[in-house]
């Protein structure tokens, strides 16, 4: 992947959360010519995977597809569940990289989510495993249609501490500091009719 794929990095915006949790956004980080191309390829090439995980006391799939990468012993754990890397591929590892000149870090995994269509979704969590660490930087790439990104206060449940972002084609969403210790964030469903999304989270599991 060439480094002219990638507009112009220079342009981002700060959303202060408080208390030192804080989002930074950089609008359609990838090229629209490129995200097409990276789309494409991560939905051909990911061994996608829908899991069952127990969501009130049932085992359910879980509302979209997903797929784990990452260096070895980086090992995802949710809901009770265990999840060893695929290699990486080509494409993510060259993102990975190109990642470190914004977030001054190289990740060691990244988690792929597919959302089919707008009945797909991810609940309200917080990325707050111990093995990510204190203020984990996550660094969330949006490929193909925008969807909702919700954030609610974990201690202060009122409607209007709520936030609500747009993630579209190419962006870049990095959450920093405080984020998953105060805050948890969702992807809901949606009636309107909306195409295919793929989301990257690139993280650093503690290994
Ligand atoms: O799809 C998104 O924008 C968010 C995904 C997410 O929160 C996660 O993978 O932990
Ligand atoms: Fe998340």
């Amino acid at each position: 992947m060439q480094q002219d794929i990638f507009a112009d990095t220079s342009r981002s915006e700060i959303v202060d959360l408080g208390d030192n949790a804080w989002l930074d956004i950089f609008p359609q980080w990838i090229a629209t010519a490129q995200t097409r191309v990276l789309f494409n390829l991560l939905l051909q090439e990911c061994e996608w995977e829908q899991p069952a995980i127990r969501i009130a006391g049932r085992e359910l799939p879980i509302p979209r597809l997903q797929c784990w990468y990452g260096d070895k012993g980086a090992v995802l754990r949710y809901s009770g569940k265990s999840f060893p890397p695929h290699p990486w591929l080509k494409a993510l590892a060259e993102l990975n990289l190109q990642l470190a000149t914004v977030c001054k870090r190289r990740f060691n995994s990244v988690l792929v989510n597919c959302y089919r269509d707008g009945s797909d979704s991810v609940g309200w969590h917080a990325d707050d495993e111990p093995e990510l660490g204190a203020k984990p930087v996550i660094a969330s790439i949006s490929l193909g249609a925008t969807r909702r990104f919700s954030l609610k206060h974990k201690f202060d449940q009122q409607q209007k501490s709520s936030r609500h972002i747009q993630l579209r084609d190419g962006d870049l969403l990095i959450m920093r500091g405080n984020t998953q210790a105060n805050w948890v964030h969702a992807i809901q469903k949606t009636t309107s009719s909306v195409g295919p999304r793929i989301n990257l989270t690139f993280r650093n599991i503690q290994c």
